[in-house]
């Protein structure tokens, strides 16, 4: 199942700047290997915001909200979710 993902991230202005850089840090790690395996299948910043568009690639509604859990920046994050499936104009085989 595909879904889109907007996650606009909020961090306090007072978290200390090495908290920061160690959450943000342990989010890249997390979201390289996720993105290796498959699951996250884009990501991109929203141009102008601390946001990203992205689209993952998973088995279910509940494999998305655990694994959107495991997101070291999830307390930071403002999430938006939206169901995707294959349009019928798309060229793209492997869309659905
Ligand atoms: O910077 C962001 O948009 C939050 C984020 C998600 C994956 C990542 O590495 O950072």
């Amino acid at each position: 199942m595909l879904f889109k993902v907007t996650m606009d991230v909020q961090l306090p202005h007072t978290m200390p700047k090495e908290t920061a850089d160690a959450l943000k840090s342990r989010e890249r790690e997390l979201a390289q290997s996720l993105q290796r395996s498959g699951k996250w299948r884009h990501l991109w910043r929203v141009v102008g915001r601390y946001a990203n568009v992205s689209i993952f690639d998973v088995a279910s509604s509940a494999e998305l909200h655990d694994l959107l859990l495991t997101l070291p920046l999830f307390p930071y994050m403002k999430i938006e979710v939206e169901a995707l499936c294959r349009h019928p104009s798309s060229i793209h085989e492997d869309e659905r």
